[in-house]
């Protein structure tokens, strides 16, 4: 009798020597297209231009056309083509890791069914291998055995599972294999824990939780949010939810239909290989940060640090407050509407820096039209109406003297690149001038039409200033504890700001919400999903103007609200204002409380730094309990932090060293740049290295090291209840080592922490 290893083994040998077959037909698929390619492209020789007649003209036109299309067609078959290749090599490394014994009922026969990275058949419908987003798949990432339930595009369906077992396969040889009655066996879980950090995230396809794979499989919701602790697979479980979902509406969507906004550039570096390793494209990343900027190209916006160093309080910080609400946003819909009526913000038109249509004269324009006319209209026909305007400006302009002295002065070059394909033969000296003169003044006049076109008669800046002094009309300033001579000192900042070309973040989104109001704009409608991590520090305005920017995106928010390093008590409503933007009844809110990332002994320590931290569950992994030393001075801090980098070192962990703010990270670096090898993280835009790495605490959300050094966690440094917060993430960071060092006295946050959770170094 061949045991189940042998079996498995002579099957795997089986499945194997098929995936060769199909890696070897499919590269003669792939020579075959690039040949065909290469005579479509030598068939462009044919395609004469036969110019003259619109009939030649017509057939030339089909010409290209149709050999656009045939290359269209094959480079579609080259693609698919070296797409498999791909798909092929990596299920040569790896055919499956698991299989699950189907029963359907009334059957008698009990189906193996092995769930690797992609689909493998070797004829229709005989499957050797399910990918993990097949439907029937879910059933081992969700049930024990017994009767199942497994959602299909038809519906539910249910079956008998008989067995479940999990392969290691490596250079195609089974290492490991165990059956289990467990959802993912307990010990594949350990296994894939115990790993050491790297500077790339990698997939969790082998070991999702079934809690996880709830989130990644729904379907049916438009706002999914996932609320989950540090460390809890929130955005491992959601990149694998990219794929699920790429999958899913394969030929309906694509990757660039979905985007993601992440906390910062290093976190899209730090992610951005799991997607090619389950075989798919990256989706759009960006920050909100990159988001703005982009569209507002002129404006300086505050960066992240900016923003973290420069703490507000008193009326600033109820400013800033106010400005991220949801009752700012509504007022400023209004304000927007109230457009319709009066109060529109213009620039003259100028030319040859002559005022030549006045300011009065484009607000009368804009408010000809019909009272019903909605902003998006009304400035297009306003546009319309310029446009025309402006050209019927071109014969006076002609006979302007500037006019007669350009054309006398053209040189020859001049002359010719004016005319252009025009013809040089003129009936009279008269008719040669009036050609010159007016392809002169439009040439002028093009960098005029053009502002037009962009909108930039709108005065976008003014518009904005006058909203901000028309708000005391619009809120009820009390009611948020400000008085309107703070408002207006507010305003003032703004405006100053403004002149110098900068935004703040508080201002950043209301600008372009209001912009977009003016235009008329109705989003980005082709983005079909849209993640949104770290959801906590966004505010509702934010939120409410994402939803307006992506109007038939479904959104996938992920949060933790105890990390809420920037908005801190705002996150504590998120969930109600979220309820006012989407339907309650196509919303789901998801609690994941188990971490991963830690040890018991970390995540039991960083929860004890919440004082509200019950929903906390640490995965029973077992380390050493964190270190807290205090020390004299900063010498003595970086003594005690070689020491400690030495020790890392030799148990191969790699660490980081997390401060509080930039200039502090400068100063370790300056400590031990001499004796060590470490690199600052200054800003987003960098890399992540191997080694280790000084970074500060606002960069190092989302990311992870082995071992976590927590650089001057002393009352002076971390003291407001307002910092809890960030003392929980930064603590999170590490997954198998955390050390704290502080000079003079511990932080209260951390000195409140029950002393058998951590050991005190002398
Ligand atoms: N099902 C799983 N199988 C294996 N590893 C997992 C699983 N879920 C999470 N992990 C691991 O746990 C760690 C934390 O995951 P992740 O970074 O996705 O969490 P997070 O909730 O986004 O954390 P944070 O909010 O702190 O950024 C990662 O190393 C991840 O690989």
């Amino acid at each position: 009798m061949k045991t189940p290893y042998q079996t498995e083994q002579t099957r795997l040998d089986g499945v194997l020597v098929k995936i060769q077959d199909a890696i070897v037909a499919n590269q003669k698929d792939l020579q075959q297209a690039q040949s065909n390619k290469e005579d479509v492209e030598s068939g462009w020789k044919d395609v004469r231009i036969k110019a003259g007649t619109y009939g030649s003209l017509f057939e030339t036109a089909m010409g290209v056309r149709q050999q656009q299309q045939m290359l269209q067609e094959r480079e579609l078959a080259m693609n698919s083509a070296s797409h498999q290749a791909e798909v092929l090599g990596r299920l040569k490394q790896r055919p499956y890791f698991a299989r699950i014994d189907i029963q359907e009922p009334g059957s008698d026969n009990v189906e193996p069914i092995y769930i690797g990275l992609a689909s493998f058949s070797d004829g229709v419908d005989n499957f050797l291998i399910y990918d993990w987003r097949a439907p029937i798949s879910s059933v081992y990432y969700d049930a024990n055995l017994g009767p199942v339930t497994y959602e299909t595009p038809d519906g539910t369906q249910s079956a008998d599972l008989k067995l479940k077992r999990q392969f290691q396969i490596e250079d195609g040889k089974i290492v490991t294999l165990f059956d289990t009655d467990e959802t993912v066996g307990d010990q594949l879980l350990l296994n894939a824990l115990a790993g050491e950090s790297s500077t790339k995230m990698k997939s969790i396809v082998t070991t999702i939780q079934k809690e996880q794979n709830k989130i990644i499989r729904n379907t049916a919701a438009d706002l999914l949010f996932v609320q989950g602790a540090a460390g809890s697979g929130k955005t491992s479980a959601v990149l694998q939810r990219v794929a699920f979902l790429l999958y899913r509406y394969r030929g309906r969507i694509d990757a660039g239909q979905v985007v993601m906004f992440s906390p910062n550039q290093l976190f899209n570096d730090y992610i951005d290989q799991v997607l090619p390793e389950l075989g798919e494209q990256n989706m759009v990343q960006m920050t909100y940060y990159q988001y703005a900027s982009r569209r507002l190209p002129k404006l300086h916006l505050e960066t992240l640090q900016e923003r973290f160093e420069a703490q507000a309080t008193g009326d600033r910080k109820k400013i800033i407050d106010l400005k991220g609400t949801s009752l700012y946003f509504k007022a400023m819909e209004r304000y927007a509407k109230s457009l319709n009526q009066a109060e529109i913000r213009v620039r003259p038109i100028k030319f040859r820096g002559e005022e030549i249509i006045s300011k009065e004269q484009i607000a009368d324009i804009y408010y000809s039209f019909n009272a019903n006319y909605n902003l998006g209209n009304r400035l297009q026909a306003t546009k319309e109406r310029l446009l025309k305007m402006l050209q019927g400006r071109i014969g006076n302009e002609m006979q302007k003297p500037w006019v007669e002295d350009a054309v006398q002065a053209l040189s020859k070059e001049e002359y010719d690149s004016l005319l252009g394909d025009n013809p040089r033969e003129f009936k009279s000296d008269d008719q040669e001038f009036k050609t010159l003169a007016k392809l002169i003044v439009t040439q002028e006049l093009a960098p005029i039409v053009r502002g037009v076109n962009r909108n930039r008669f709108i005065n976008i800046n003014n518009q904005f200033v006058h909203f901000l002094k028309t708000v005391p009309n619009l809120i009820d300033l009390a009611a948020n504890g400000l008085s309107e001579a703070a408002w207006e000192k507010g305003v003032k900042v703004t405006i100053e700001k403004m002149k110098q070309g900068d935004l703040s973040l508080a201002d950043m989104t209301p600008f372009m919400f209001l912009f977009d109001q003016i235009k008329g704009s109705r989003g980005e409608r082709d983005i079909r999903f849209v993640f949104i991590d770290e959801i906590q520090d966004y505010t509702p305005f934010q939120l409410a103007f994402l939803k307006f920017s992506f109007p038939r995106a479904r959104f996938t928010m992920l949060g933790d609200l105890n990390q809420a390093i920037f908005t801190k008590e705002n996150a504590v409503s998120l969930q109600s204002e979220l309820a006012e933007l989407f339907d309650p009844t196509k919303s789901e809110y998801v609690q994941l409380t188990q971490t991963y990332r830690s040890t018991q002994q970390i995540t039991d320590y960083s929860k004890a730094i919440l004082t509200d931290g019950a929903e906390i569950d640490a995965f029973e992994r077992a380390g050493e309990l964190p270190s807290v030393q205090v020390v004299v001075d900063n010498q003595q801090m970086a003594e005690a932090t070689k020491q400690q980098l030495t020790a890392n070192l030799a148990a191969n962990e790699t660490t980081a060293i997390i401060t509080k703010t930039l200039a502090e990270a400068e100063t370790v670096y300056e400590l031990l740049r001499d004796q060590t090898d470490v690199t600052v993280i200054r800003t987003e835009n960098q890399r992540l290295v191997p080694g280790t790495i000084i970074v500060p605490a606002y960069l190092a959300k989302g990311l992870e090291f082995d071992a976590v050094i927590m650089w001057d966690a002393s009352a002076e440094t971390y003291h407001g209840d307002d910092e809890r917060q960030l003392v929980y993430t930064i603590a999170s960071r590490a997954m198998h080592q955390l050390t704290i060092f502080a000079v003079g006295e511990l932080s209260p946050l951390l000195a409140a922490v029950p002393q058998d959770l951590y050991i005190v170094e002398k």
